[in-house]
């Protein structure tokens, strides 16, 4: 199953704004099409936006091969349909450095970056299995956040792939999924992962997570990354760092996944990056319900930042960065 991918032309996705109650795949030919998907977060994910970014390129390519200014304007239009992860702009800049080779070229580097998540992926399961193991013995009760399988990549994950590979090995005790209020990630998209997958899992509210650390219940926090800033600084949805504190005030490690292609040099620390701010919409209602009374405000930033000295560890696709080292 791969979340994204490039099919007679067109660029076909899950449609995970559907999940987990129906299982539709969306055809994408024009860049508003792609633009749109990655907004309303049908495709979503760090390294999943980066190549549906990539894609969206080369569909621009052709679409505006005769148009340049219009080209550009795509250009630019599909790097900041949303801000927080580097992998967007990232994917989106190393498929316009082809323009100049034309559309094929653009398309050519596209489907590199797509092969290459997928083998960073896999990767990514075996370093971060081997280190989960070493932490943590053979029966880890794990909880996670947000959502980072395989609908977060092409296919296998970040996180989640570490959570699927300890499954294959034998060597998983638990899984809770925190729910990851407003979009609910995790009650949707990782607990049909898993479901899929045949691992057991429980649900739990966001803010349940600390107290479950508190309580004895959970061994390790591993979930993803949408930027890492080059002193260690970990941007990731929100609720990432009530987790990391909950981690530390528990004594159990704080293990982020993410592939190289997430890991931002050039941005020192967490202060400077854009954090997504999402419509009040989504907080004021559950699902298709109001959740709040009419009139009422809300604030939605859907990422935080989980300064360093509170990460255990950082597992990529080629090493594992200990910020604390
Ligand atoms: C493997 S990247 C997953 C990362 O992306 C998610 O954000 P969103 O669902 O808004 O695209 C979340 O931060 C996950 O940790």
């Amino acid at each position: 199953m791969r979340t994204i991918d490039w099919v007679d032309g067109a660029v076909e996705i899950i449609d995970q704004t559907a999940l987990p109650d129906t299982e539709r795949t969306l055809r994408l030919t024009t860049v508003d099409e792609v633009i749109d998907a990655i907004q309303r977060l049908a495709v979503r994910g760090a390294p999943a936006i980066g190549v549906a970014g990539a894609l969206g390129v080369a569909i621009a390519a052709r679409q505006y091969a005769d148009e340049p200014d219009a080209l550009t304007s795509a250009v630019l239009r599909l790097e900041t349909a949303r801000p927080t992860a580097v992998n967007l702009a990232r994917g989106v800049r190393t498929a316009a450095s082809a323009l100049g080779g034309g559309p094929q070229a653009v398309l050519d580097a596209a489907l590199a970056l797509r092969d290459a998540e997928i083998a960073s992926s896999a990767a990514m399961a075996e370093r971060g299995a081997d280190l989960v193991a070493v932490l943590c013995g053979s029966a880890p009760r794990l909880l996670t956040h947000c959502n980072t399988g395989g609908l977060a990549t092409v296919t296998g994950g970040t996180a989640l792939g570490v959570v699927a590979e300890l499954h294959r090995r034998g060597g998983l005790g638990a899984v809770i999924a925190s729910e990851t209020r407003p979009l609910l990630q995790g009650a949707r998209l990782t607990a049909w992962e898993l479901g899929r997958l045949g691992i057991d899992y429980q649900v739990a509210v966001d803010g349940a997570g600390p107290f479950l650390m508190a309580r004895g219940e959970v061994d390790a926090v591993i979930l993803g990354a949408d930027r890492v800033c080059a002193n260690g600084d970990v941007i990731n949805k929100v609720g990432s760092y009530a987790h990391a504190l909950g981690a530390r005030a528990a004594g159990i490690p704080f293990i982020v996944v993410a592939p190289e292609t997430t890991v931002d040099e050039h941005t020192p620390s967490g202060e400077t990056v854009e954090i997504e701010d999402r419509a009040a919409d989504e907080v004021l209602h559950f699902g298709n319900a109001r959740s709040a009374p009419p009139g009422a405000r809300a604030i939605n930033p859907a990422f935080d930042v989980t300064p360093y000295h509170l990460v255990t560890a950082i597992v990529t696709d080629t090493r594992v960065i200990e910020p604390n080292a």
